[in-house]
């Protein structure tokens, strides 16, 4: 190994044998274990850190298995905490160690302090033992310092968000499911110095019913969605930008970097809650009931569409009142200036069975609802199912709910323009869903 192209090239020993150690300028960790047998680790993409006990320093890292399947042979992958001890040879050896290889972890921008929530009655109550087995060792393994905050009633982590001193943290993570990670945000962007806290990274593991926004992460970078893959994406401060949606009904503003819906999802997810013991299962089992005795929603859509979109629905002439009346709170993010008029409206007249829109493409760890939707390209895709038989629709929502794509008759896929859309819904009043394009406006871990 030529010492030239290393940042370190050291002597050390591996279970009593001397070999070689170098770090690589690429971030690569390379050396021979007794039997000969060259071992890697990339920094950047599996050590979490490393301590330091005498002359021995042990590099803690997150590796990736494959674990054979039970069926055909397939496998599956995950993590495995694996820890590796060197001894060095000297006091200026491993002094030289450590600093070579904590500099490269340092220079990757990796957070050193969270705020933690952990919802002990999300999903399945299992958030308090994904904190214990795969969340707590992991901060401990990279250093990381954190604040656990349990969440002790419904919007506990939205008043606590929208408080929290943010210059302490360089992240919050929800060990949730979705609810508190809208919570979170609802906090953020309420708050007086919304556009500092904007820029606060937000991390999801999953622990809730759905787990729709860490799913549609994990899965646009070909990772399971587990907490262990959650929780390397945050320690390694993986970001990406979401836009995020401001909703009005009302005098009530709220924001949203999922998902809204009205009608046949609605319902089952408001009304299933009685079926919470149930778990992930709770959505089919009622959902099923609620098929056998749809309802229909009367209601109108307004929308601008994206381009590509222009021909969907009818024209209309939205008598769209100013944005002076939407403008009731005058604190935090005020949702995106825009001229509502000027915009090419189309409509869509209901009765529907179900509306829903996206930001990302699954609604659950297993509902692919929206196969286009972007994250952060400013559209939000409409999914919209109006009239559609039952044994059709079950077959439907099980397709979906089996993290196909569904393609329809009955189900039609609309992307909106960036920052405007309008439900009147007689029974809820209007409903004003603007978005705008948020780069930088929230980062996630995946
Ligand atoms: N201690 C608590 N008691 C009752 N409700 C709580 C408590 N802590 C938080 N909540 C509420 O629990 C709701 C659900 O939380 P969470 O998002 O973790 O799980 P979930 O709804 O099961 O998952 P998903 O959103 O993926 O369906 C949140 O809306 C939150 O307000």
């Amino acid at each position: 190994m030529d010492q030239q192209q290393h940042l370190l090239y050291d002597e050390v020993l591996v279970n009593g044998a001397k070999t070689a150690l170098t770090l690589s300028t690429d971030g690569i960790l390379r050396w021979y274990d007794h039997r000969k047998v060259l071992h890697c680790l990339s920094v950047e993409k599996e050590v979490l850190g490393l301590s330091i006990t005498g002359q021995q320093i042990e590099i803690r890292s997150f590796v990736e298995i494959d674990i054979a399947g039970c069926c055909f042979g397939s496998s599956r992958k995950s993590l495995e905490r694996k820890s590796f001890v060197f001894e060095s040879l000297s006091e200026d050896s491993r002094r030289n160690l450590c600093d070579k290889i904590q500099g490269c972890i340092d220079s990757l921008g990796r957070p050193k302090k969270l705020f933690i929530f952990v919802n002990p009655f999300g999903g399945n109550k299992s958030a308090a033992k994904v904190f214990t087995e795969d969340v707590k060792p992991i901060l401990e393994d990279a250093n990381i310092e954190y604040t656990v905050q349990e969440t002790k009633y419904q919007l506990h982590a939205k008043e606590v968000s929208h408080t929290l001193d943010l210059a302490k943290y360089d992240g919050i993570i929800c060990v949730s499911g979705d609810g508190i990670l809208v919570e979170v945000v609802n906090g953020l962007l309420e708050r007086e110095d919304w556009q500092a806290a904007l820029k606060m990274a937000i991390g999801v593991i999953p622990a809730g019913t759905g787990n729709g926004m860490i799913k549609s992460l994990l899965d646009s970078v070909g990772q399971p969605c587990t907490a262990a893959y959650a929780m390397l994406a945050a320690i390694r401060g993986h970001k990406r930008s979401l836009d995020v949606a401001t909703i009005w009904q009302g005098d009530t503003r709220f924001f949203s970097v999922l998902m809204l819906a009205w009608g046949l999802i609605a319902d089952i997810d408001i009304e299933s809650e009685q079926y919470r013991w149930m778990g992930s299962a709770r959505m089919d089992f009622y959902g099923l009931q609620r098929i056998l005795r749809l309802r229909r929603y009367n209601g109108c859509i307004s929308f601008v569409p994206a381009p590509g979109f222009e021909d969907v629905g009818e024209p209309s002439s939205l008598g769209v009142e100013s944005m002076e009346t939407l403008k009731a709170q005058q604190y935090g993010y005020e949702g995106p200036k825009v001229e509502l008029g000027s915009s090419r409206w189309r409509k869509l007249n209901g009765p529907f069975i179900s509306i829903w829109l996206h930001n990302v493409p699954w609604a659950a760890e297993n509902t692919m609802a929206a196969p286009n939707a972007k994250f952060d390209d400013g559209f939000l895709d409409l999914i919209v199912m109006r009239d559609c038989p039952k044994l059709a629709l079950i077959s439907l929502m099980s397709e979906m709910s089996n993290g196909h794509y569904v393609k329809s008759p009955h189900v039609l896929y609309i992307k909106l323009q960036n920052y405007l859309s309008v439900f009147n819904i007689p029974t809820r009043g209007i409903i004003r869903c603007f978005t705008v394009k948020a780069t930088n406006v929230d980062r996630m871990n995946g």
